[in-house]
Parts: structure tokens; C-alpha cells; sequence
């Protein structure tokens, strides 16, 4: 007898964007804490680090040389332009982990995520985090005290391009309360585990409970 939680699926590629500062690396790391079966794409980036992010585990940091040589190499999945500086998602494992039934969390732009569902629609599943108002941004960004006066200026700048792109998501969540808006994005990505089509292990199952 099979349990649902045996049968075999597909994998999401599970996309949280936002204007910076809305909540994304938090929302990241809680989810990424609480729920085994998902695991981060690791970006790399030509920004330097920021005080507490390691190599590796928050993105790869990369020089531009280093970046263009991948580019060259076609080793991204997709990279786009952000603020004054290069982001991209390393080819590596993802297709295939994705047809082993993993997970994988993308803290990425919109641009990416359009480049994404170009790629792979049937796999991706889009969550766009909004704040509370555009004040609480900037209070955001300023309590987090990692960017200079100059860059948060430049964020905020960019918050309105940013929040322009949140009819092409598909669930969209204002972040105002952490945990309440950590429920909801929990809910979205088990609902969408729970989706016929990327349950590969139900025809199989339906053909063994008819015969
Ligand atoms: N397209 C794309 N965007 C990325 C990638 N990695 C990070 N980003 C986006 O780049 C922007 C800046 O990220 P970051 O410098 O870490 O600042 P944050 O917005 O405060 O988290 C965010 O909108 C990220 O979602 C990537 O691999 N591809
Ligand atoms: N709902 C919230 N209420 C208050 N502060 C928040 C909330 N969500 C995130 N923060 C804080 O706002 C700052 C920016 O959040 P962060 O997750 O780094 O945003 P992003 O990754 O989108 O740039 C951090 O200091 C974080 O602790």
C-alpha cells in the first residue's frame, strides 16, 4: 500500500522575488530551515559580499572575469543585470534534480523568472513578496544596515521598477507580519506538491487500486 508521501513527483523550481528589502532572504532562510525536501540554487554574483554571507552558501561570488567565462561557457541557466552588478543561476544539478522529485528554492529578479518559465513553465511556480507600504521598505533596508545611504538610495529607486512586475507572478503576498506571511508562502508550495500533474507516481498507483 502506498502513502501519498511515497509516490513519486517532480520537482519545483519555487521562485520568491521582491523589491529589495521586502523579505525575500528571510522568507529563504525560514523555508529552507523548516521544510527538508527543498534546497537553495546557489546564484553566483559579481557583488561583493555583504557582512555574514559565506561563499558558497549565499551565492558564489564571482569576479567579472569569472562571470563572463561562464557566460561564455554557457553555464547559467539564466543571468540578468541587477543594480550595478551580474547575477545567474548555475546550470548544474537542477534539471536533473528536478526530475528526481527535489526541490529548489530561487531567490532571483524578475527577469530571471521570466527567463525561467521561458526554459521550464511545467516545473515553476512564482511567488512575488509585496511590503506593507514603500516606508516600511526603507525602514527595512535601513534597520538591516548592510548597504551604504548610496545603495539603499539606489534600491528604493529601483523598488517601483521592481513592484511594476507583480501581475506576472503567480501568488503574490504582502509581507507584514513574518509569520503570518511565512504560513502563507509554506501553504503555497505544499499545495502545489499536492498538483496532479507533477505527481508521476499516480498513474501507476491508480492502475495498481484498479486492478
Ligand atoms: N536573475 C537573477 N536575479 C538574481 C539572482 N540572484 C539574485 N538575484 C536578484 O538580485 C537582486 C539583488 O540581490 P541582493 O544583492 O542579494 O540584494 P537583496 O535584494 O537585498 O537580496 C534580488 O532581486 C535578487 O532576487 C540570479 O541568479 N538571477
Ligand atoms: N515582515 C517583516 N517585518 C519587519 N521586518 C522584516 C520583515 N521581513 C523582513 N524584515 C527585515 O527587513 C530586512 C530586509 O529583509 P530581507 O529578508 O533581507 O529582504 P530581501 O532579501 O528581500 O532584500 C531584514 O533586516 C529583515 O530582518
Amino acid at each position: 500500500m502506498a502513502d501519498q508521501s511515497t509516490l513519486s513527483r517532480r520537482g519545483i523550481m519555487f521562485i520568491l522575488s521582491s523589491p529589495s528589502g521586502a523579505g525575500k532572504t528571510t522568507m529563504s532562510h525560514k523555508l529552507l530551515g523548516a521544510d527538508e525536501e527543498i534546497k537553495l540554487s546557489v546564484s553566483a554574483t559579481t557583488r561583493p559580499p555583504r557582512k555574514g554571507e559565506v561563499d558558497g552558501i549565499d551565492y558564489h561570488f564571482v569576479s567579472d572575469a569569472k562571470f563572463d567565462e561562464m557566460v561564455e561557457k554557457d553555464d547559467f541557466y539564466e543571468w540578468a543585470h541587477v543594480f550595478d552588478h551580474r547575477y545567474g543561476t548555475p546550470k548544474g544539478y537542477i534539471r536533473q534534480g528536478l526530475k528526481e522529485g527535489q526541490d529548489f528554492l530561487f531567490d532571483i529578479d524578475w527577469q530571471g523568472t521570466q527567463q525561467l518559465y521561458q526554459k521550464d513553465q511545467q516545473d515553476a511556480v512564482s511567488v512575488f513578496l509585496l511590503p506593507p507600504s514603500l516606508a516600511a521598505l526603507r525602514s527595512r533596508l535601513e534597520t538591516r544596515a548592510l548597504d551604504s545611504a548610496e545603495v539603499i538610495d539606489s534600491r528604493m529607486e529601483r523598488a517601483r521598477n521592481e513592484i511594476s512586475h507583480w501581475a506576472e507572478y503567480d501568488y503574490v503576498v504582502v509581507n507584514d507580519d513574518v509569520d503570518e506571511c511565512f504560513v502563507k508562502v509554506r501553504e503555497i508550495l505544499h499545495a502545489e506538491r499536492m498538483k496532479r500533474t507533477r505527481q508521476t507516481g499516480l498513474i501507476p498507483f491508480v492502475r495498481e487500486l484498479m486492478e
